[in-house]
């Protein structure tokens, strides 16, 4: 389980979020939604330590990790899937897959490439492609496969969904709702398309202007006419 008490992040004078209290439980999918600018990205970024925290704690399993390094944070069974699809384009498909497995913990099974190729059977047929050579389906399914390979207890998913056709983006979330529910995998997904993120998510977190406004199953989220029109855009 995933714990935020009193977390501030700043960038200079702005406040991208202001003592946000916010829960995700272990085996599930919380989405974090909002308009743009609300903070959800820095959400993410302060969780895994890229951003730092400038007030607050976060914990992970009970385990303090507010000050932890991005490389602790990867040994301790965190997974950041940034948004905009990052990869090596000059390398090939199993190439960016194999860094994945760099830095992980040695404690736990390991997840193989063979794994997440059965996840994401495209990467096995592409293999050998070039990664700039990808689909933009094909690109989410590797960065999500390589953060994988870390063997994750937690996975941080920023609009994993942007720009995606929505046959891709169920197959996407089809394999997250998998690995949560037979694995049980933690999921923290960052969404700007709230409706397909309540869809797929157990819990919903709203954000407005750095500041949590709603925290509930999604389903009641969804069914919140005033929420939907003030916040999420539908
Ligand atoms: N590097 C930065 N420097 C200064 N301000 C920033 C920086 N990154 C984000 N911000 C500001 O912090 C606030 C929260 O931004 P953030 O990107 O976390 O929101 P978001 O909800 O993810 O939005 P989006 O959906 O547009 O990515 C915004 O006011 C934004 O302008």
């Amino acid at each position: 389980m995933l714990e935020l008490d009193g977390v501030t992040s700043r960038y200079g004078p702005v406040t991208a979020l202001q003592d946000v209290d916010l829960v995700a439980e272990a085996g599930r999918i919380t989405a974090v939604l909002g308009a743009n600018g609300a903070g959800k990205t820095t959400l993410l970024r302060t969780i895994s330590g890229l951003h730092r925290a400038d007030a607050g704690t976060i914990r992970f399993d009970g385990r303090d990790i507010t000050r932890l390094s991005t490389d602790q944070m990867t040994r301790a069974g965190m997974a950041h899937v940034p948004e905009g699809r990052g990869v090596i384009t000059e390398l090939t498909v199993k190439e960016n897959l194999r860094l994945g497995a760099l830095g992980r913990s040695t404690h736990r099974d390991a997840v193989s490439i063979d794994d997440v190729v059965d996840l994401f059977p495209i990467l096995g047929d592409r293999s050998n492609a070039l990664a700039h050579t990808l689909s933009g389906g094909e690109r989410q399914m590797l960065v999500i496969g390589r953060a994988l390979l870390a063997t994750p207890k937690m996975l941080l998913l920023d609009e994993p969904s942007l720009g995606l056709a929505p046959r891709i983006v169920s197959q996407i979330f089809g394999v997250i709702r998998q690995l949560v529910h037979e694995q049980g995998l933690t999921v923290l997904l960052v969404e700007q398309n709230a409706r397909s993120a309540l869809s797929i998510a157990d819990v919903g977190v709203v954000l407005g202007l750095g500041k949590v406004v709603a925290q509930d199953d999604a389903a009641i989220l969804a069914a919140d006419e005033n929420l939907r029109h003030a916040y999420l855009g539908y």
